[in-house]
């Protein structure tokens, strides 16, 4: 693509333009100083002549869309969004550092970095995908650093959903994307992303992308090319040899034999971290648009791992994105390498009865689709709060159960068992649902008055 010169920033009403912060594709992003709350933005202004009406109402839908993410901890917060006064649309972003896509070709990041801010970001990718989202351009660049420095994913998929064209105008970025998607058989699906994802870990830990080789020749002819061969360089770094069997499975040429979705990969991350005996960083996903902080002081076990469902954060609603039908996407039922990392909050096996009484339960016996439902919750007073138990309906390897308190917590596990803590005197309730490619069946919910 030929280079192009920054077309001229809009004048926006309540915004004052500072300078340009970057080119991409499609847009060009300029540092504004916004008024009212005073305090610099980021502003992505679509190139004027991409603009039509058809791009117009996309970009509308996709920005509404994004409304759904808003909450995730580590996607990039998009503030507002309108249209210039000559016609450009425009997102108005949290201004943050371009830092880990601009270095990790000089200096690749120190693993324990790399981990943790790949956990997170799976953690806002995996929250999309269930959301009914793919992001289509996952790669170093996209992954920004707020000014507190968490890592937050930004970019979702308007790039490739708004023109056609060669892949590298259409916002492929080529040296992340999967072989099937350079062939054109996909604009994207859960496996695609898996690919870019590790594609994207790899590159940040080896400091280039998979496919590229020091010293020779890398533009996007050959790089394409070597993609579409599977001819993958070594990933010749200093790690655990698990990053090296997980890289390789998100890689795999064939979709059918990467990662289900992101989930098991990250947790796999997880894996990783706990090995080297760092700090395991948590999944943020969201399951459910929750408006409260979730943080209610229920006890997380010391030998598991942590997967926190969370409550939102709140932030400014909308970002940009492509809602996808998940369902298309060309997975098969592999299973996840490291089964049973996401249960939290359980132990009740061990936990002491107090009481011989089993009490409540709620069945809800509705078949939704074809995801099993759990039949009956029993809850049972243990010390200092409620066991609840269910038995297994039926679930395959993909499959994992989410665990909703009425206070508005949620955790994903694949264990039967889930013990909740709380005052004497407190009812406390759970609903236990199956979630299934990113989509919960009926839930069945259990009640008991802490002894
Ligand atoms: N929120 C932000 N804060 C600071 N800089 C940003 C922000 N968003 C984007 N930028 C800068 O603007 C440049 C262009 O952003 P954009 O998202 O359009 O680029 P891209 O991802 O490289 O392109 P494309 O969207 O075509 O794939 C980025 O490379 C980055 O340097």
């Amino acid at each position: 693509m030929a280079a192009r010169l920054p077309s001229s920033p809009p004048v926006l009403p309540g915004f004052t333009h500072v300078h340009i912060l970057g080119k991409g594709g499609f847009a060009d992003v300029f540092l504004y100083e916004q008024n009212l709350p005073r305090r610099p933005v980021a502003v992505k202004v679509m190139h004027a002549d991409l603009v039509d009406d058809r791009v117009r109402s996309a970009f509308r839908s996709e920005v509404n869309l994004m409304g759904r993410l808003s909450a995730h901890p580590s996607i990039l917060t998009v503030y507002s969004a309108s249209v210039s006064g000559d016609g450009r649309p425009y997102l108005v972003m949290e201004l943050c550092s371009t830092e880990i896509g601009d270095r990790f070709r000089q200096r690749p990041l120190e693993l324990d970095e790399a981990l943790e801010i790949m956990v997170r970001v799976g953690g806002a990718l995996e929250t999309a995908h269930r959301a009914g989202t793919l992001h289509r351009d996952i790669k170093p660049a996209n992954i920004l650093t707020t000014a507190f420095g968490h890592p937050v994913l930004s970019d979702f998929g308007i790039a490739a959903n708004m023109h056609l064209g060669d892949h590298e105008a259409a916002g492929v970025s080529v040296p992340w994307s999967a072989p099937e998607v350079l062939r054109d058989e996909t604009a994207g699906t859960i496996a695609s992303e898996v690919w870019s994802f590790g594609a994207t870990l790899y590159s940040l830990v080896a400091g280039r992308s998979p496919a590229e080789i020091r010293g020779g020749r890398n533009g996007t002819d050959e790089l394409s090319a070597r993609i579409l061969a599977h001819d993958i360089q070594p990933f010749d770094v200093d790690a655990p040899r698990t990053l090296a069997t997980i890289v390789r499975k998100a890689l795999a040429k064939d979709p059918a034999d990467r990662y289900l979705s992101i989930l098991p990969m990250v947790e796999d991350l997880q894996a990783v971290q706990e090995e080297m005996g760092v700090p395991v960083t948590p999944i943020d996903l969201q399951e459910r648009p929750w408006s409260r902080d979730l943080d209610t002081g229920v006890e997380e076990p010391a030998d598991e791992l942590p997967v926190r469902v969370r409550a939102a954060r709140r932030r400014a609603p909308m970002r940009g994105a492509q809602q996808i039908d998940i369902s298309s996407s060309t997975q098969a039922a592999t299973p996840p390498s490291r089964k049973g990392l996401v249960s939290v909050l359980v132990g009740a096996a061990t936990a002491v009865v107090l009481g011989a009484v089993a009490i409540v339960a709620v069945a809800v016996t509705t078949i939704q689709g074809a995801i099993p439902v759990v039949e009956e919750v029993v809850a049972e007073p243990v010390d200092g709060g409620i066991a609840f138990t269910w038995t297994d309906p039926g679930l395959v390897d993909a499959d994992s159960y989410l665990v909703t308190t009425a206070a508005g917590d949620a955790v994903i596990q694949r264990a039967t068992t889930f013990r909740l803590s709380g005052a004497s005197g407190e009812e406390l309730c759970v609903t236990v649902a199956v979630n299934r490619d990113g989509r919960s069946g009926d839930g069945a919910e259990a009640c008991a008055e802490v002894p």
